[in-house]
């Protein structure tokens, strides 16, 4: 479990967190989801005490990072891949972190085995390709069997092949009961891994509610309908609330609707349509437009059931 409250860190002018408050639960895999530079890898440094907060708090199983005497038996990290000693083979790199933390020697085989090492482990880390230093740096953050599992942007970088075996792991390890935060600036990679999302723009927090409620929260709907009389129908579609426009000659477009709810009104004041259909802004879109604007969407209720901050 991660809570994190009133989290704040100001570095001179910058303000990279900014009052976040938020819970990583365990048993699922929790999207920590943010454009560049929206503060993702700050509010990760400072849950793993590489970086003090200016005010709030970041707590791993009720405790502040720092208190713990066997760091890697309660948290396991993926920050940078590329932090290896070069010289060093695999395994050796995994040797060190075990011993420094009092675990078991066997526990290096066990991880090199659990994330597909095996043939590379022995072989030093400068020869590694991408994909080979994320699976090290993976089987650094599991040796010491942790509860709680923080990785930066774990696909970054990687083939298909790589993003499909990181997204089993990450599943594996929230079914097995362990809290797991995933970072990525991406939407289309975390709604297919993530069970919730904590959205951040700009140091804030966005939004936090299930994977499900944002992605039916997001990508407003318009409805386009068309029929031979458009004046009508457009007075019609107002004075019945509806927020609506004349695109063209014969076409209404209705904001944040229903084609149900259109076409059961004109039905009722037999108004006669040709054409009705829904057009879903798209996923990636609206993300893009949520984060980018984080300040004017402040606030602002998501469509459906999504919390949002306030
Ligand atoms: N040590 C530092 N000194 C000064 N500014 C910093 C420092 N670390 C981060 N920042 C600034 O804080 C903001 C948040 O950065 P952070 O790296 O946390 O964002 P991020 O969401 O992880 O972005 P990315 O997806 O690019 O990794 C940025 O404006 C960044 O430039």
């Amino acid at each position: 479990m991660i809570e994190v409250r009133g989290l704040t860190r100001r570095y001179g002018d910058v303000l990279a967190v900014d009052d976040l408050s938020f819970d990583v639960e365990p048993g699922k895999v929790t999207g920590f989801l943010g454009p560049n530079g929206a503060g993702k890898s700050t509010s990760m440094r400072i849950m793993l005490g590489l970086d003090r907060p200016t005010s709030g708090t970041a707590l791993v199983n009720g405790r502040p990072y720092a208190t713990f005497t066997e760091p890697l038996r309660e948290v396991g990290a993926l920050l940078d891949p590329g932090s290896a000693h070069h010289g060093r083979t695999g395994r050796s790199h995994l040797r060190v972190a075990a011993r420094s933390n009092g675990i078991p020697a066997r526990r290096v085989d066990e991880v090199i085995e659990r994330v597909g090492l095996d043939r590379a482990a022995r072989r030093r880390i400068k020869g590694y390709s991408l994909g080979m230093r994320q699976r090290l740096g993976i089987a650094a953050a599991l040796i010491g069997d942790p509860g709680v599992l923080l990785f930066d942007e774990p696909i970054n970088g990687l083939d298909l092949d790589g993003v499909r075996w990181i997204r089993g792991l990450l599943r594996q390890l929230a079914d097995e009961g362990r809290t797991v935060l995933v970072s990525s600036h991406l939407m289309s990679e975390m709604e297919q891994v993530a069970d919730r999302l904590v959205v951040i723009g700009r140091g804030r927090l966005i939004a936090d509610a299930t994977t499900e409620q944002i992605m039916s929260g997001l990508g407003h709907v318009q409805v386009r309908v068309r029929g031979p009389e458009p004046d009508r129908l457009l007075t019609a579609l107002r004075e019945h609330g509806f927020q609506a426009e004349r695109v063209d000659a014969l076409e209404v477009q209705v904001e944040d609707s229903t084609a149900e709810k259109v076409g059961e009104l004109a039905h009722a004041l037999h108004i006669p349509l040709h054409h009705l259909s829904e057009v879903r802004q798209s996923l990636e879109d609206a993300y893009m437009e949520l984060t980018n604007n984080s300040v004017e969407y402040h606030g602002r209720e998501l469509v459906g059931t999504t919390e949002v901050a306030r």
